[in-house]
């Protein structure tokens, strides 16, 4: 049954809560005394159905109904899971929370904050043990990290079944095992946002010098190794130990400002704000976040080719996702979105990527008869000998494509299959490729006949398709 989310507050993380559960097929009933909320939310989530799917290799599940409600009561009435992501007000979300467990008791309630503790949210609830924090990091919908932070009064069943949750989104639940003003993620972040303020304020650097330093270098190695496993390398051969021989000095010179704060003066707002528009006030906030979501999916993607951190956690999603191949004429071999980096100068998708699509349905159609990674490892296999790809129509980034496979041939050694590449919306065909492969043993690098139930799969998939 389809499960529901209740978002209280839809501002910038409440809107990204809304896309990520919505994306992921939950519906979401939103309440937020703010007349603009619907259209607030509304450019979130049209940003982030153009960013998430293409992340993944097969479609999302069909998107949940959004609906927006009048009072608290009404949004979490019959609601599964309640993201609080009001203002970073206590006073305000111990309102919220009263105002939740009145109308639905039982109901969990993850909170947003990046800074108070879960057991300064629980003070004077009707239920704390129903509370926790669930801090997220912008773009929700797009980055999978949540700090998931318990008090002791907190119920370890909610506490393992919020975890299951949020993996099923494709997140990534990072249990603290302390609660501690602003978790983890934050106290870091807060220590660089610190130093920078101090940097401008001295004028030593501008806004734009410190965005460099942090993506020219040390922005890309946190993205994949974090800070420890990085610095590790930084001592050489000797590693951790070394490191901090060599660096364990430092920490007692004027390195850093970390133990004094900036007035936020009006100069140095004026200064920061300043600097700021001369540095990215040529794009709105909407292009900005469209910018953004593009470079993230192109690192996500490459770190998923790699198996890495992130990467890997996307392809454990996808897993779970992807929906078996079934007997069909023809068969569903992809489903799926372009993504951004699978295009070109020309704005189209390339056409190196109607090979890789088109690979991929042979990949599926492979498995499906039985010659998939299990049988390739007992040295059997297809290796394809040719393809003939007609291009008839441009295909774009963000567009959901599938693609249809016919077995024309599927008699020996011989596999060959018809594929049609459409785009979802109109049924549109956009390519077609004809692929022509041969059963091959790994052994000997040469063809022969496959095995029994392959040839068995193969043979009965080419006499569905030959007559539907
Ligand atoms: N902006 C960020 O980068 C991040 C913020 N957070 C946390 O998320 C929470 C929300 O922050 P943002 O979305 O940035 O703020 P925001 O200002 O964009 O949104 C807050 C929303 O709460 C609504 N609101 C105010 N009173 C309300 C009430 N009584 N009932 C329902 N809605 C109400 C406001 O109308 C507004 O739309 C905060 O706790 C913040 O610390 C967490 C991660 C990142
Ligand atoms: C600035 N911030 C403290 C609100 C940041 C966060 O809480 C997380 C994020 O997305 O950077």
């Amino acid at each position: 049954m389809t499960k529901t989310a209740a978002i209280i507050g839809g501002g910038v993380i409440g809107g990204g809560w809304a896309a990520r559960f919505l994306l992921n097929g939950w519906n979401v009933q939103v309440f937020d005394p703010d007349p603009q909320a619907g259209r607030k939310i509304g450019e979130v989530l049209d940003n982030a159905r153009r960013a998430l799917p293409m992340l993944y290799d097969c479609a999302l599940p069909d998107e949940g109904a959004l609906t927006f409600h009048a009072s608290i009561a009404e949004a979490v009435n019959d609601a599964d899971w309640v993201q609080e992501s009001v203002s970073e007000r206590l006073d305000l979300k111990h309102r919220v929370f009263a105002d939740v467990q009145a109308a639905n008791p039982a109901v969990p309630i993850g909170s947003s904050t990046s800074g108070f503790t879960p057991s300064e949210l629980q003070q004077g609830a009707a239920d704390p043990a129903r509370i926790m924090v669930t801090h997220p990091f912008n773009p929700v919908y797009l980055l999978p990290l949540v700090e998931l932070v318990p008090s002791p009064a907190t119920d370890p069943e909610a506490v393992d079944s919020c975890k299951a949750m949020l993996t099923s989104l494709g997140m990534y639940p990072l249990r603290v095992r302390k609660e501690i003003e602003a978790h983890i993620a934050d106290r870091l972040l807060e220590s660089v946002w610190r130093e920078a303020l101090w940097l401008v304020n001295d004028d030593i650097a501008t806004t734009e010098e410190i965005d460099n330093a942090i993506r020219y270098a040390f922005g890309l190695r946190w993205g994949q190794m974090g800070l420890f496993e990085t610095y590790r390398i930084a001592g050489g051969e000797d590693g951790m130990r070394h490191f901090i021989a060599q660096f364990g000095p430092t920490l007692h010179w004027p390195w850093s400002k970390l133990t004094d704060v900036p007035d936020l003066t009006d100069t140095l707002i004026d200064r920061i704000a300043t600097q700021s528009d001369a540095q990215s006030g040529h794009l709105s906030i909407r292009q900005l976040e469209r910018k953004r979501d593009g470079n993230l999916i192109a690192m996500m993607r490459a770190l998923r080719q790699q198996d890495n951190a992130t990467g890997r956690l996307i392809n454990a999603h996808q897993q779970a996702l992807r929906a078996p191949l079934s007997d069909s004429a023809p068969l569903i071999s992809q489903d799926r979105v372009i993504p951004v980096d699978w295009t070109d100068l020309n704005g189209h998708m390339n056409e190196g990527r109607y090979g890789q699509i088109f690979s991929d349905a042979a990949d599926a159609v492979l498995a499906h008869v039985g010659a998939g990674e299990d049988y390739i490892a007992s040295g059997l296999s297809y290796f394809t000998v040719e393809t003939t790809t007609k291009y008839l129509a441009e295909t774009h980034a963000g567009e959901r494509v599938r693609v249809q496979t016919r077995i024309t041939e599927g008699q020996g050694k011989k596999l060959r299959c018809a594929h049609e590449l459409i785009r979802a919306a109109d049924g549109a065909v956009l390519a077609s490729c004809d692929q022509l492969m041969i059963h091959v043993s790994l052994q000997t690098r040469r063809s022969c006949a496959p095995g029994p139930s392959v040839a068995d799969r193969v043979a009965s998939l080419a006499t569905l398709h030959a007559s539907g």
